[in-house]
């Protein structure tokens, strides 16, 4: 696989703030194709490898190549959406102005897929998104981040602030959309269990180093006393906290 087509490599990455190393000596790929979970405790470094992958943050070390360029950390790489829990949309906007919003600023727009998962949410086009439900949001901002027509979604808790009914049936919907696409995802969570049946590789970083990386078959084969990923990685984490 080309540079070009690759979604991540990242050869000994570190980000740096004014506490400290938030993410130190990280090497790993993000294969394509892949619905990848990023886990880990709290402070891990999980929202730093996304901002450094996004494009919107700068490494303070280290290299990251995302479809062969390097990020500047001044903006978001072209073939990349970001989602995060925040969902920074405008409350002010319709629905209909938030997705006019998403074509003027990518090139790379497409107006009808984007319709068409507002539409299938079933979110009205003329409410202000200050005045929909948690979901509802989420929803508009995923139609916004798939109108893209991105070939990397990086989605930073996105599902936080939803119902259990909510984050199964944004779930679903990411995960067909995604696989339907053929678009790599890099998905963070605390909730282990709901990755289960949704992610094939896994990533998980502790005090700002990565402690497991592979293929979730790989990684379950290797350490045959798990037979989940939640199981695996909720083990490595115990671990990981009391060392
Ligand atoms: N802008 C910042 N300035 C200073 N320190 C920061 C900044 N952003 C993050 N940090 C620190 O870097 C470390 C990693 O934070 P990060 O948000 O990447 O972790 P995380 O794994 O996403 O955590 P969580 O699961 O709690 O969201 C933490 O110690 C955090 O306090």
């Amino acid at each position: 696989m080309s540079q070009r087509e690759q979604p991540v490599l990242a050869e000994r990455l570190g980000k740096k703030y004014s506490r400290g190393w938030a993410l130190r000596d990280c090497t790993l790929e993000i294969p394509a194709g892949r619905i990848v979970a990023l886990v880990g405790p709290n402070g891990a470094g999980k929202s730093t490898l996304m901002g450094m992958t996004t494009g919107l943050l700068r490494p303070t070390e280290g290299r990251i190549s995302v479809f062969g360029d390097a990020p500047t950390g001044r903006g978001m790489h072209p073939a990349v959406a970001f989602l995060t829990q925040a969902k920074p949309l405008y409350p002010q906007f319709t629905v209909t102005e938030t997705l006019r919003y998403g074509r003027n600023a990518n090139p790379g727009w497409d107006q009808a897929y984007a319709e068409e998962l507002v539409e299938k949410a079933r979110v009205p086009f003329a409410a202000k998104v200050g005045t929909l439900s948690g979901g509802q949001r989420t929803r508009v901002a995923l139609a916004l981040a798939l109108g893209k027509r991105p070939r990397l979604l990086v989605l930073d808790e996105p599902l936080a602030d939803l119902d259990p009914l909510a984050r199964e049936t944004v779930l679903t919907t990411l995960v067909r959309e995604c696989r339907a696409q053929g678009i790599t995802v890099l998905l963070s969570s605390h909730v282990l269990a709901e990755l289960e049946d949704v992610c094939d590789h896994l990533v998980l970083l502790a005090g700002g180093r990565v402690r497991l990386a592979g293929d979730v078959s790989d990684l379950l084969r290797a350490h045959a006393d798990h037979r989940t990923l939640s199981g695996l990685a909720l083990a490595h984490m115990r671990v990981e906290v009391a060392a």
